[in-house]
């Protein structure tokens, strides 16, 4: 009998994805497509300067990593591929040895992606590979090498391969099970790699002691202003929350965050639909909306911007999910990814609008949260306003460092005022989750 057959711990871990109904992409206000893909940069020297490539059109329809048919292929090739690298680490001291090996290997089988991502946003991609992992957990040999796998899985989080979700759970799965059966010698190799990382303490010193694995666990001061916010949402349909992160975990997210912005060539002009710039020109949509943005998958290279992405899809969503009393999208789900946009000084604003454009059309996006990163001086714009219940009724919030606005978003009118030529530029997170959008704001 196989060692882990006996434990049969992980298995749970490994559901398949659901296939993703809603593709924020594609949908309108509040979001954008890159069926045209524009580049840019930004940096101090020039301002965003863009050039337009089509990186994706000529793609037979099943290599999109967004389909379901490419989610599969996605998911045979990390497999397939990881099956073959662990296969040359036949014992734990073997594996142990080369971990930084395996995850340069895991790297590889990101690059060598048998599919594409038509949006332009990879939706999968370190679920699928923790997927893999998951079935090799459940073929260790030996305690040894169950807790070595662990291990990998925890480099292969710290280096934006996995979800640091999927990997402090499976952790606390191994150690459960090398504690309950008494292997002493598997659990401590476990807990000197894995441990000391995966539960390292949130009431750090100073911000150097933020990690990922940090920004992505729930406390319980988190999940109780979460959850006093989601019942402000469903009795007045938003909630302002101040002090999310706390001083030094927000600081270390903003410097990730404004670094990202000045090097990542990912951002595109925002849009109102797949169609709009063609069909009415740049400068009309820019009248409507003027800041350029760019899609977080939780996958980025900077696994503190990744683990900020998954913080808002999971983290956030946990104490959600027990206040609101509806069910939003699954943990598991890569259904929604989160949206940087950033106003340069001098930009137009966003117009009013709803950021669901229709649940009878099959958006389900129900529950809005902006965070900002940094704080706008009110002389500056930039401030977002809302009309939660009466378009005479305007509540203005101001882009304050660590806040985070929460609103339904079938609901809520908003709108986002022009920047002042002499701000600072304007950066905002946006995330969305879905389930019926009708569940969200006052009944
Ligand atoms: O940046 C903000 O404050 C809000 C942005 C917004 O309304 C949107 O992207 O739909
Ligand atoms: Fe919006």
């Amino acid at each position: 009998m196989r060692w882990m057959t006996r434990w049969k711990i992980i298995s749970t871990l490994a559901s398949p994805r659901r296939s993703i109904a809603i593709d924020p992409s594609s949908t309108t206000v509040g979001t954008s497509s890159a069926s045209a893909r524009e580049r840019s940069c930004w940096s101090s020297r020039a301002r965003w300067s863009s050039t337009t490539t089509s990186a994706s059109t000529d793609i037979d329809d099943d290599a999109d990593g967004t389909t379901e048919s490419g989610q599969v292929r996605a998911l045979m090739h990390y497999c397939t591929s990881l099956r073959d690298v662990l296969s040359r680490f036949v014992d734990a001291e073997a594996l142990a040895s080369s971990r930084a090996v395996v995850v340069e290997r895991c790297r590889e089988m990101r690059r060598t992606l048998p599919v594409t991502y038509k949006s332009g946003t990879p939706f999968m991609s370190s679920g699928a590979l923790f997927t893999a992992f998951a079935f090799e957990l459940e073929r260790a040999r030996s305690a040894e090498h169950l807790a070595e796998i662990q291990n990998v899985v925890t480099a292969c989080a710290e280096g934006g391969l996995v979800p640091y979700h999927s990997a402090r759970e499976s952790y606390g799965r191994v150690r459960d099970a090398l504690r309950n059966h008494g292997d002493d010698d598997a659990r401590r190799a476990l807990e000197y790699f894995s441990g000391k990382r995966v539960e390292a303490p949130v009431d750090f010193a100073t911000a150097e002691d933020v990690t990922p694995w940090t920004l992505t666990r729930n406390t319980p001061s988190l999940d109780a202003k979460i959850v006093a916010a989601a019942m402000e949402v469903q009795r007045t349909g938003f909630a302002v929350v101040d002090g999310v992160l706390g001083e030094q975990t927000s600081d270390t997210v903003r410097r990730a965050l404004d670094e990202f912005v000045d090097q990542s060539p990912a951002f595109i002009k925002g849009e109102l639909d797949r169609t709009e710039r063609h069909v009415i020109g740049d400068e009309a949509v820019d009248k409507m909306r003027d800041d350029w943005i760019c899609w977080l998958s939780g996958d980025e290279d900077d696994p503190m911007v990744g683990a900020f992405c998954q913080f808002l899809r999971v983290t956030l969503l946990n104490p959600l999910h027990l206040a609101l009393g509806t069910p939003l999208a699954p943990v598991d789900s890569y259904v929604s990814n989160a949206m940087l946009s950033v106003y340069e000084p001098g930009a137009r604003g966003f117009v009013s609008h709803v950021d669901n454009c229709g649940p009878d059309l099959g958006d389900a996006r129900a529950l809005s949260a902006v965070y900002y990163p940094s704080s706008s001086g009110e002389d500056e714009g930039g401030a977002l306003k809302l009309f939660p219940d009466h378009p005479t009724r305007c509540v203005t919030v101001t882009p304050t460092a660590d806040r985070l606005v929460l609103f339904a978003s079938a609901r809520v009118p908003h709108c986002v005022t022009s920047r002042s030529s002499d701000a600072k530029r304007r950066v905002a997170a946006s995330f969305w989750y879905v389930g019926d959008p009708n569940a969200i704001g006052p009944q």
